[in-house]
């Protein structure tokens, strides 16, 4: 089915970056969102323009139009609902709600009562909650298909916003039984022009599962690094790469993620309590080995080696099987134009370059640029880099 205009509510970090994404490939995208601010620099962004539910002319102050009782959250303030039965002036294909959890079900209601859409989507990282609100409120299920992306950042709002946020990443659905078949035909064009993999599942199932994946996950990195609260700025001043990893998600928003791991309590809670229980044991193997018991040794190689069999599991890009890439380390200069002759270096020899790192020691002039290439390519690029002067260790 083809999308000609969406509404997105929700102008933050992945309502916007779903707006870009539609406008990129030529849809007519219009914004709401509860924050004006957010909707003004979604805009300023070239997401779409400003949804006015009641047509082109805001009602003036002291009209008493401008007096009504609101609309919930839904839209600018101070305008019109739409003609006098209350409909939007005029009906977008899609809705996007991107907002927190708690709020989905509401603007649901809010938006199906101003037939502001045909059909509706939320992107909010619990599903079951949201939809069985949704019921409890009478929404209309038939023209609604909950999903959610599984990508984002750790910022939020319309400025942290990009419009390839999705490329390549899966995207959940979940169709209830009592969903058109158009809806979800138009919850998979979306997700089709945003460049993701959708993937059907249902409500339950994806809360079970993004327990593992990211809800979960989410929780231990916060734990490591609320020990950093407190470290010592020597301690601090050693943190290399290590940590920067495992603790990027815990910068994230508290409000946003405490809806999320409230939405989703007991299938989190209950992976948590695992991980627990494997941090525990590895805590006290470290204690019985600090006292002597060289036997100790056993159960913490077994939690690491589990630990690599779980890393190797994660799909690579494009949601494929997990792939194994060698890397090629170049030493480079910290000057201008560096990479960029680098990349021209893979071009000429037809090597397609999976992922980049760079590694810089501060203060020095010289850095190091870790390009994973599929492993039978790494021995023609580094011999191709070493014959045009780059020194490759
Ligand atoms: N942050 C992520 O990495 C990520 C990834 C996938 C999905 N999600 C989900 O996407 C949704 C939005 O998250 P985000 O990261 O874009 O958050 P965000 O804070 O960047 O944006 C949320 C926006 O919603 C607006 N808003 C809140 N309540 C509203 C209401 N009732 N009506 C209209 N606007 C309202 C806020 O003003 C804000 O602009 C959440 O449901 C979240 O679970 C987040
Ligand atoms: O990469 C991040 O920063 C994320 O927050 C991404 C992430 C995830 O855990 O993968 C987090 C929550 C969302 O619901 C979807 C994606």
């Amino acid at each position: 089915m083809e999308l000609r205009t969406v509404l997105v509510v929700g102008t933050g970090l992945i309502g916007t970056s779903a707006a870009l994404a539609l406008r990129k490939r030529g849809v007519r995208v219009l914004l709401a969102d509860r924050d004006q601010g957010a909707v003004r620099l979604a805009r300023e962004l070239g997401a779409g323009e400003e949804w006015r539910p009641g047509g082109p002319h805001p009602a003036q102050p002291g009209d008493p139009a401008a007096e009504k009782p609101g609309r919930g959250h839904v839209g600018p303030a101070g305008e019109e609902p739409g003609p006098q039965d209350g409909r939007a002036t005029e009906q977008a294909d899609l809705a996007i709600i991107a907002v927190p959890p708690a709020h989905v079900a509401t603007e649901l209601l809010e938006l199906q009562r101003l037939q502001a859409a045909r059909f509706y989507t939320d992107v909010a990282s619990v599903k079951a909650e949201p939809i069985h609100r949704a019921a409890q409120l009478g929404c209309d299920l038939s023209a609604y298909v909950a999903s959610h992306p599984l990508a984002g950042r750790e910022k939020s709002g319309p400025g942290a916003a990009r419009d390839d946020l999705f490329l390549g990443r899966p995207w959940a659905l979940c169709p209830t039984a009592e969903a058109d078949p158009e809806a979800k035909a138009a919850v998979l064009r979306l997700i089709e022009l945003c460049g993701a993999n959708a993937v059907e599942v249902s409500a339950t199932d994806h809360d079970r599962a993004v327990a593992v994946v990211s809800h979960a996950p989410h929780v231990a990195a916060s734990a490591v690094a609320a020990r950093l609260a407190d470290a010592t700025d020597v301690a601090l001043g050693l943190a290399g790469q290590g940590v920067r990893d495992v603790t990027r998600i815990a910068g994230s928003d508290p409000g946003l993620w405490l809806g999320i791991l409230s939405g989703n309590a007991s299938p989190v809670a209950e992976v948590l309590e695992a991980v627990a229980h494997d941090l525990a044991d590895a805590a006290s193997a470290l204690r019985a080995l600090a006292e002597g018991d060289g036997t100790a040794t056993g159960e913490i190689t077994q939690l690491l080696k589990r630990g690599v069999v779980g890393h190797d599991r994660i799909p690579g890009k494009h949601g494929g099987p997990a792939s194994s890439y060698a890397v090629v380390q170049v030493v480079i200069g910290d000057r201008p134009g560096q990479l960029a002759r680098l990349f021209q270096v893979c071009d000429e020899v037809g090597v397609n370059v999976e992922d980049v790192r760079l590694e810089h020691a501060p203060g020095l002039p010289l850095g190091i640029a870790e390009l994973s290439v599929q492993p039978d390519a790494a021995a023609t690029l580094s011999e191709a880099l070493r014959e045009r002067g780059w020194q490759v260790p």
